[in-house]
């Protein structure tokens, strides 16, 4: 699979994080029951590393957030993620990924940020915060001098906003809290509504 690729689910990575984790195989599940492909675990979400590591080498792509220094680059590939996400651009974070063989999607803000981020190696770029910094507007303004670089919009993506992210260029978006709602805080989360918010954010995304 490749991120933007042909289909949805090329084009939705959802992010779980959260402050419990014994939900989180069921939550992984759920989520490519629905047909999501692309599942991003964070670091500061406890039982990360297992359930990566359950996930690796079932055809999903699996992956791992708020990966902030060499040493988690070297966790995440052990569980076995096919890529890392982290807040902002760290090279020494970009060359291990490189090493490993992963994916590395730094977040970077501003056109020069962005530009640092795409001439260090990164897959794609996170742009982060997204829907804080001008949302679809933001991204299209950016977008237009930097249109040969990928860029996956992330932090408070509403559903209802994939479609006008995509339309204006993005090659994915990231999905966290909008998509897990309770998922991932809750002793006893919905999964059936997860589901069908899952699905909601394909059909967006089509
Ligand atoms: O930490 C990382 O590396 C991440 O990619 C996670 C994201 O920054 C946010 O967690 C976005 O999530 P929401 O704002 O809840 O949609």
């Amino acid at each position: 699979m490749t991120i933007g690729g042909d289909g949805p689910a090329d084009r939705v990575i959802a992010i779980l994080r959260g402050s419990r984790g014994e939900r989180l195989d069921a939550v992984c599940d759920t989520l490519l029951g629905a047909g999501l492909r692309y599942l991003e675990v964070t670091t500061n979400t406890p039982g990360w590393f297992g359930a990566v590591r359950r996930l690796a080498g079932t055809g999903a792509e699996v992956g791992v957030g708020t990966v902030r220094t060499p040493a988690q680059v070297d966790e995440a590939a052990r569980a076995g993620a096919r890529f890392v996400v982290a807040p902002g651009t760290n090279a020494l974070v970009g060359a291990r990924a490189a090493e490993l063989g992963l994916a590395w999607y730094p977040g970077a803000l501003s056109p020069t940020e962005i530009e640092h981020a795409a001439s260090l190696g990164a897959t794609a770029v996170k742009v982060f915060p997204a829907r804080s910094l001008g949302g679809a507007d933001y991204l299209r303004e950016v977008r237009a001098p930097l249109d040969d670089i990928p860029l996956v919009p992330t932090g408070g993506v509403r559903i209802d906003e994939v479609a006008g992210y995509l339309a204006v260029g993005a090659v994915a978006v990231g999905l966290g809290g909008q998509l897990m709602g309770d998922a991932l805080s809750s002793a006893d989360p919905d999964l059936g509504a997860l589901a069908r918010r899952a699905e909601q954010a394909l059909a967006a995304a089509s």
